[in-house]
């Protein structure tokens, strides 16, 4: 089943939102208290949850368990994913010291760099190996996910390596988009920025009016 992109970002929200209710002890959630926390319209959960069947019942409302099972599966986080980072610099050692991924079952298990200076070094507790060692350590380790943080310039080469090394998916921080076969996330935390100031900028004329 082809299950439209925005949906499946949405999955990780209403799965992180379910898990709250399941600590809370709650069994039993309406699409309306679901888009309430998430400020969202309960139509567009109800429409989510409607591509992978039947979850709710009418007056009940979702069984919390059941579809945080669901979802997990469906977005994989019912296992645990290896992740390597590529490029020991300001980026890469931020995320790999950063707790939430692991939280998320995305363990990063190596990181890798060129330069000689940083090959050998530990970042959070992990041995930066040279780039030239991917491949093997992909196969050794069961590396499924690259996490691209080399400057613009490298970016298409490393992803060509990444590809042939096996790896299954890369998010790509770098701000070019790659060329590769294999499916890539951007993070474009510039566009993020740019985006917030076209919606602060809307909603005040007089910034608006300025800027002309
Ligand atoms: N720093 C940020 O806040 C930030 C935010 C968003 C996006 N980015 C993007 O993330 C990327 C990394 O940024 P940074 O600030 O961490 O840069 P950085 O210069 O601190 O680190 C880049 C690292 O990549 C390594 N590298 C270079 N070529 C390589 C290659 N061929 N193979 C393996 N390693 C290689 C370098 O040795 C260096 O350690 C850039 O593309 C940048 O545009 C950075």
């Amino acid at each position: 089943m082809k299950i439209p992109k925005p949906t499946v970002k949405r999955l990780g929200l209403y799965y992180r939102c379910l898990a709250r209710y399941k600590e809370e002890g709650v069994n039993f959630v309406s699409s309306q208290d679901i888009a309430e926390r998430l400020n969202i319209k309960p139509s567009q959960v109800r429409k989510d949850l409607s591509y992978f069947g039947e979850f709710g019942k009418r007056g009940l409302g979702y069984n919390v368990s059941k579809l945080i099972s669901e979802i997990a599966h469906i977005i994989g986080v019912n296992k645990e994913w290896n992740v390597a980072i590529i490029g020991a610099g300001n980026l890469g050692s931020a995320l790999a010291n950063y707790p939430g991924l692991i939280k998320h079952k995305f363990r990063v298990v190596a990181i890798f760099d060129n330069d000689r200076e940083k090959v050998g070094k530990k970042i959070a507790g992990i041995q930066v190996s040279h780039i030239s060692e991917l491949e093997q350590k992909v196969k050794d380790m069961d590396i499924e996910i690259a996490v691209i943080a080399v400057p613009e310039s490298a970016a298409q080469y490393v992803a060509e390596q990444v590809e042939e090394a096996g790896i299954k998916g890369i998010v790509n921080f770098s701000p070019i988009k790659l060329r590769t076969k294999i499916p890539v996330e951007d993070v474009d935390i510039t566009l993020s920025f740019e985006t917030l100031a076209y919606m602060i900028l809307k909603n005040s004329p007089v910034e608006s009016e300025k800027e002309e």
